[in-house]
Parts: structure tokens; sequence; C-alpha cells
């Protein structure tokens, strides 16, 4: 509950007039038995109008003036009704806005390591329908809170001053009332919970099968495909309707209780006015007011499921926001990057205790080039996601003789150009696809980048040219026009000091790739570069070579001096040379 109300901050005020709207409402409501009991008791029959003689006295025994005065009533009632309706439904969808807002900021900061161990349709759907449950229960719920507690209030207290005997027989039952939704409350809670956790898997394999259908449809896994949906979707259903199963256990055993204190009422009422005890008027207000009773404590009941649900989506959405950020360090400076790279005896770990790098060192001086060999799962990438500051490591990286864990993660990451072997492409054109990162980029500046990386003429064969938009993920272009384009997004910013392909030029022919790193080289000569590659020819240009296995360096030297040496770089540029 503490939770909720810390929604509230901003819009406290809102809310608060919101309430005011529903007392106002609530009073009129509970104005109109007491008229009625006055128009039966004291209009029809002869009984003295007590608190009411004022209206006898204005009026004299006239039934059309009751008969106004609760049509204005009503109408009353309907405008504050309203006023309630729209000032929280207004601070709710405000309040929702604000922290879909505050959850896609902490998405972007949120670290490396965090983003690894979340499931992408779990993110998805505590970004959406968790908040969506809280924004119902603020819009909705909360109000109704100050109304159930004003209308049971109220209504007692005016039960007891119309007869204080007939009042304890009519609230006889809300106690068992009450304690019946808190026992609810208690097990519905882990059945919500349960079935947004069974949603959000269903969510994640809908996601990853819309994301992967290429490799669905290439690996012929439909019905595999399929037989994972159902399987989820049953479960899903199956939690779901253990949920259902209880709610209506709920509804209909709260509507027996209900039942049967209104039944109470009647008879004990009846035979109180048969006795003389009570006027008609009175039975007939009393049988309202209990009416009106019941209704919120059976909605005290539903409000507590609600909290229960909206208590377990704001832990979901809680989760995300207190998850660690990426934050400025006050040592932290914006160092000059020039592009001087130096690894000094640099080993990682991932957090499951993998081992990834051991004692890794080499010097990479300005505007040259280290290539990058190894077998897969050798660490190559692992490298690279040091030099981007993702994770810490132990050892020396230095840039430009300034170690890395000084300098900030984004200014860094601004400074080197990532180019990844599947790049994600965005369902936009191929012009903003290249000029993703800045909207200041001239036309010209664009077809440059694309003429480096070998992808202008390309374009110009498409019939809509740069204007063409590409499906999500590009799905209408090949691999290696997707990782030309990717080539494009990244060489086409002055800020990159260091450019990485990693693996990314796979997809494109032996000519086409030399023809980008010639590009690339005259284009600027004081860019550093590291190339992971498979492929000898992609790296035997480079400066320096490394071979990584098993998260070692196990060779280092020029293509000249590696292909003189008895090693795996030696095995593997024989195989290739055979091949081609
Ligand atoms: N997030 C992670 N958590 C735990 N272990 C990881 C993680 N990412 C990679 N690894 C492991 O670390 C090792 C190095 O992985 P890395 O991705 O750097 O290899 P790689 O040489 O780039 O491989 P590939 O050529 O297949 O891309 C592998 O054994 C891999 O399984």
């Amino acid at each position: 509950m503490k939770n909720i109300f810390k929604y509230l901050k901003g819009y406290r005020s809102i809310f608060l007039m919101a309430v005011l709207s529903i007392v106002i409402a609530t009073v009129m409501q509970l104005a109109t038995p007491i008229l009625i009991k006055y128009a039966i008791d004291s209009i029809i029959g002869d009984e003295p109008a007590g608190n009411l003689q004022f209206l006898m006295d204005a009026f004299g025994k006239n039934l059309m003036s009751v008969v106004w005065m609760v049509i204005g009533i009503g109408l009353i009632r309907g405008v504050f009704l309203f006023l309630k309706g729209y000032l929280s439904n207004y601070a709710a969808e405000h309040i929702a806005e604000n922290i879909k807002n505050n959850l896609y900021r902490q998405i972007q900061y949120m670290s490396y390591e965090s983003h690894t161990k979340k499931e992408t349709g779990d993110m998805i759907q505590r970004c959406t329908s968790d908040v969506e449950t809280i924004r119902k229960f603020l819009g909705v719920q909360i109000v109704d809170l100050g109304r159930i507690i004003f209308m049971i209030l109220l209504s007692v207290v005016i039960m007891m001053r119309l007869n204080l005997k007939l009042t304890i027989y009519a609230i006889a039952l809300i106690p068992v009332l009450f304690a019946f939704s808190y026992i609810f409350f208690t097990k519905v809670q882990k059945r919500f919970k349960k079935s947004d956790e069974a949603e959000s898997v269903l969510t994640t394999v809908l996601q990853e099968n819309l994301s992967g259908v290429r490799v669905v449809r290439a690996f012929g896994r439909e019905k595999y495909e399929i037989d994972k949906f159902e399987k989820v979707n049953t479960e899903y259903c199956k939690v779901t309707y253990r949920l259902i199963e209880v709610l209506a256990v709920f509804w209909s055993s709260s509507d027996l209780l209900t039942l049967i204190q209104s039944g109470i009422v009647l008879v004990v009422g009846s035979t109180m006015v048969i006795s003389g005890e009570i006027s008609i008027g009175t039975m007939v207000a009393f049988i309202t007011y209990e009416s009106m009773l019941l209704w919120p404590v059976k909605q005290s009941g539903r409000m507590l499921s609600e909290l229960g649900k909206t208590t377990v989506s704001i832990t979901r959405v809680e989760e995300i926001l207190n998850e660690a950020v990426e934050e400025d360090q006050p040592h932290e400076v914006e160092a000059q990057v020039l592009g001087h790279i130096q690894f000094e005896n640099v080993s990682f770990s991932y957090p499951d205790g993998k081992v990834a790098l051991q004692n890794i060192s080499f010097d990479l001086p300005m505007g040259q080039t280290l290539g990058i060999l190894g077998s897969t799962g050798s660490g190559k990438s692992t490298l690279v996601h040091l030099l981007q500051r993702l994770y810490e490591y132990e050892g020396s990286i230095k840039i430009d003789g300034i170690e890395l864990k000084t300098i900030k993660k984004q200014w860094i990451r601004q400074k080197i150009g990532l180019i990844l072997q599947e790049p994600y492409l965005y369902a936009k054109t191929l012009k903003e696809n290249i000029g993703i990162i800045r909207n200041d980029f001239k036309d010209q500046d664009i077809y440059m980048a694309a003429q480096t990386a070998s992808i202008h003429e390309n374009i110009l064969t498409f019939r809509e040219g740069y204007e063409t938009v590409i499906g999500e993920k590009g799905v209408s272009l090949s691999g290696g026009q997707k990782q030309r384009i990717a080539i494009s997004r990244t060489i086409i910013d002055p800020d990159k000091r260091i450019l990485i392909f990693d693996d990314s030029l796979s997809a494109v022919d032996t000519e086409t790739d030399m023809r980008i790193r010639r590009a690339l080289n005259e284009r600027n000569k004081e860019i550093t570069t590291m190339i992971i590659s498979h492929r000898i020819s992609t790296l035997s240009e480079a400066d320096i070579i490394i071979v990584l296995d098993d998260g070692k360096i196990i060779q280092k030297g020029t293509h000249r001096q590696l292909v003189e040496d008895e090693g795996l770089y030696r095995r593997i540029w024989d195989l290739q040379k055979m091949v081609s």
C-alpha cells in the first residue's frame, strides 16, 4: 500500500478532489432513502416529519416536491460522479505515462549484464500490462476506497439513528464478509502472480518466434514452435482458470452471505413493523441502506483482490526500476580519444564464473589495424566488450595512455564504432538507417558512407533507392547488404576513433571485403581498427594479428610472420587457400 501511495506523488491534490467528489456523490445517494421514508411516513401517512419538518413547513404535504428533490439530488450526484471519474482517470493516465517513461529510461541505462539476464517478452509485459494494472487501480479502485469507507460509516450511523436494534441485525454478518474478503485476498495474490508470470512466458515465446521467423522456416521448426506455444498457452490457461475458480467461489459465496444478511433485515424488519416498533417508511429506508451497505462491503473484497494484483504489478515494475544502472563515477573523465590501445595482462570471467580471457596483452598504435583470429568461444567478442566498458576487467586497458576504467562509459562508446555480424536494422528507409545516430547528416554524408561500405551502387538499383523501406530487422535485405548498411551507419559518424568489425564482413565476398577495407583506409588513416574474422584474407593486411584460443593469446605477429610459424594461423591459412 505504501508503494501505491508513492506513485500518487504529484497528483495527490487531484486524487483528493476526486475523493471529495465521490464523498459528495455518496452523501447525495444516502439522502434519497431518508426522503423516501419522509414521503411514505409523513406525506402519504401522518407521522411527524422530525428533522425534515422544515420541508413540511416549506412545501406542505406535497408528494411532487419530494419527487423533484430526488431528481435534483440524482442530478447533483451524477455531476460529482462524472468529476470523480474525470479527475481520477486524468491522474491515473499521467501516472502511468510517468511510470512507462521511467521504465524506458531505466532500460536504456540498465547495465549490459542485467540486460543479458532478462527475457524480452517479460520486460515488455512489465512495461505494458503491469503498468496497465497499476493505471486501472489508480483510475478506478483507489477513489472507490474512499467511497467504500465513507459509505459504510455513514449508512451505519444513519441506520443507528433510525433504529439501533434493527441496525445490529443489519450489520450482523458484515464482519464475516470482511474476514472472508481478507482470506480471499491473501489466497488470490499468489494466483495472480502465477497468472502474470505465465502470461509473460507466453509473450516471450511469441516474441522469440516472430523475431526468429527466418530460423523457424529454414529449419522447418513450425510444428515444434506450434507445440511449444500450445504448451505454454495451456499452462497460462490452466493457471488463469485456477484464478477464475477462486474468483467464482468468492463472488458466489459473498453473494450468498449478502442475501442471508438482506433476508435477516427483511424478516426482523417486517416483524418490527407488525409489532409497531418501526414505521413502514423506516423499514423501506433500512432495506435501501442495507443494499447500499452490502455493495461496498462486497466491493472491499474486489478492492483487496485488485490491490493484490496491483501489488504484484508494482513489485514487477519496481524490480526493473531498482536494477543497477550505469552511472558515471566522480573519478571518470571525458578523455581525449585518439585511438592508441594497450592491453596489459587483461583477464576477465563472466559473473557465472566462466573464464573468458586470460593475460591478454597487445599494443595497437593509433591508426593501425589489429586482426583477431580464434575459434568459436575463444573470447574474441568478450575482448571487444571489455573495450566498450560493458564489463569490469582485471589488468590494464589504456586508451592513449589513460586507464579505460577512468573514462566515462557513454563517452568511450561514442568513440568506438562496433559493427556486429548480425546487425539490427530498423523498419525505416535505408537513408534513415544509415543516418540513424544523428538528424543532421546531409544526403552527401550518407552517400559517402554508403560508397565506402560498398553498398551505394546496390542501393541505387532498388526502385526507391535510398527511400526504400526495409522490413522489420531488414528482412528484405541479404546478410551482406545488412552488414554493409551497418558499416555505413557506423563510419558516417566522424566522432568514431576506433572501429571494430566483430565478424561483420563474414557475409560479404572476399573482393567486396577488400574494397571496403581499402576504402576505409583511404577515408581516414588515423582510425584505429580491430577486425575479428575467421577469414585470413580479411586479416592479412592488419598491422598486428593475434590468435586466441580458450581466452589466451597463442600467436601474435604480422601475416607474413604468422604464415611462417607452424601454428593454428598457418593451418587455417593452408586450409583456406586449398578451398579458394
Ligand atoms: N554473457 C555471458 N555469460 C557467461 N558466459 C559467456 C557470456 N558471453 C559469452 N560467454 C562465454 O565466454 C566465452 C567467450 O565468448 P565470446 O563470445 O567472447 O567468444 P567468441 O570468440 O566471440 O565466439 P564466436 O566466434 O562464436 O562469436 C564462451 O565460452 C562463451 O560461452
